[in-house]
């Protein structure tokens, strides 16, 4: 029986973990009262009894647990930003190499990705490790996502009912001064010289996101059409159980409903697509995802089943 302590349990990340946790039969979740939940002496107990700790907390206190942690055997799965390009940290996207899957298998410390960076980097990726993207590609990458993706304060200002909320207007754009905190975990787990442009918009659904990152054929190292992008990345893919590569010029006309993207919503698949002109040479990748599910909670019991050494996919399908 494995020992299982989320720290942050009642947040929006952490509470979607616990009720994950509660289908594994092989765990004990350790449950500290949530009065005691900030008081070091308390956690340190916690946090040194477990097999497994979920950080789901903002990235300050996430350091301060990790420092409280003086069992070698203790393994610690990050869900905050604060270790995701830290050295000593695994990245915890399993289906972006083979190294990848080996390191989360065998580190005891694994940073769960952000959500925007995990739609990114399996987009781009395997792109630049082949060669067909050069490192200096001039990347511009927008997203589109949830509100919960904020955590309890952003949701809480997108589900007040007063009479005028102005979140209920439209969608708003944000990171305007284009120093977003998943830039550097994009870059280097991208493998890119230098960051992307990158532009997130919020709209008022609770979650589902995708990130559009539009490419030109004439840019391209390695030239290909988007049909050829396509199979290249379905090829990439084809083993990877939560990495579906959709088919090329899948439907996307707006009077038939256009996008959706909140269509990955519940699962804990990445769904890339290829849409494009061949004939301009132009072409978008898509690549969509659950913010709270392969974008956060999904993600962090992924890489908790691979380092228990269960099917990655337990519990999670
Ligand atoms: N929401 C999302 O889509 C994603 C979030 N993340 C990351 O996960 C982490 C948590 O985010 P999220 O769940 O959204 O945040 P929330 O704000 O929803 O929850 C954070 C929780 O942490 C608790 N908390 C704060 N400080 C401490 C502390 N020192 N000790 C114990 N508990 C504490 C809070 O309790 P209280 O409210 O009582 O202070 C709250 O319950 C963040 O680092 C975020 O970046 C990652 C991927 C996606
Ligand atoms: C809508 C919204 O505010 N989203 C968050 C990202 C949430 C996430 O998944 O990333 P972290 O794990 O890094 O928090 C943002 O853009 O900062």
């Amino acid at each position: 029986m494995k020992k299982i302590f989320v720290d942050g349990l009642t947040g929006t990340t952490g509470l979607v973990i616990n009720e994950r946790l509660s289908h594994y039969d092989e765990i004990e979740i350790l449950q500290i009262d949530e009065h005691k939940k900030k008081d070091l002496e308390e956690k340190k107990k916690f946090l040194n009894a477990a097999d497994i700790v979920f950080l789901c907390l903002p990235d300050q206190a996430a350091k301060e647990s990790v420092a409280l942690i003086d069992n070698p055997n203790t393994k610690v799965i990050d869900a905050s930003t604060a270790h995701r390009t830290h050295k000593d940290w695994a990245y915890g996207i399993p289906e972006l190499s083979e190294d990848h899957r080996k390191r989360i298998m065998t580190s005891n410390r694994v940073a769960n990705p952000g959500c925007h960076a995990s739609a990114f980097a399996l987009a781009m990726y395997p792109l630049v490790k082949a060669g067909i993207l050069g490192d200096d590609y001039p990347v511009t990458v927008h997203t589109l996502t949830g509100y919960s993706g904020g955590g309890k304060e952003l949701i809480a200002k997108y589900e007040d009912s007063s009479e005028f909320n102005p979140y209920h207007q439209a969608p708003r754009h944000y990171g305007l001064g284009l120093n977003h905190k998943h830039l550097p975990e994009m870059k280097l787990h991208a493998g890119l010289s230098e960051e992307p442009l990158f532009n997130p918009i919020v709209g008022n659904f609770y979650k589902g996101l995708v990130a559009t990152i539009p490419i030109k054929t004439s840019l391209m190292k390695i030239k290909k059409t988007g049909r050829e992008i396509q199979q290249f990345l379905a090829d990439y893919y084809k083993k990877s159980y939560f990495v579906r590569v959709n088919p090329y010029d899948s439907n996307d006309n707006l009077f038939d409903g256009g996008f959706d993207v909140t269509g990955s919503n519940d699962t804990n698949y990445c769904d890339l697509f290829v849409f494009g002109n061949d004939e301009k040479g132009t072409m978008v990748i898509m690549s969509r995802l659950d913010n709270l599910g392969k974008g956060a909670s999904g993600a962090a019991l992924q890489n908790m089943n691979i380092m228990l050494g269960l099917d990655e996919w337990t519990h999670l399908i």
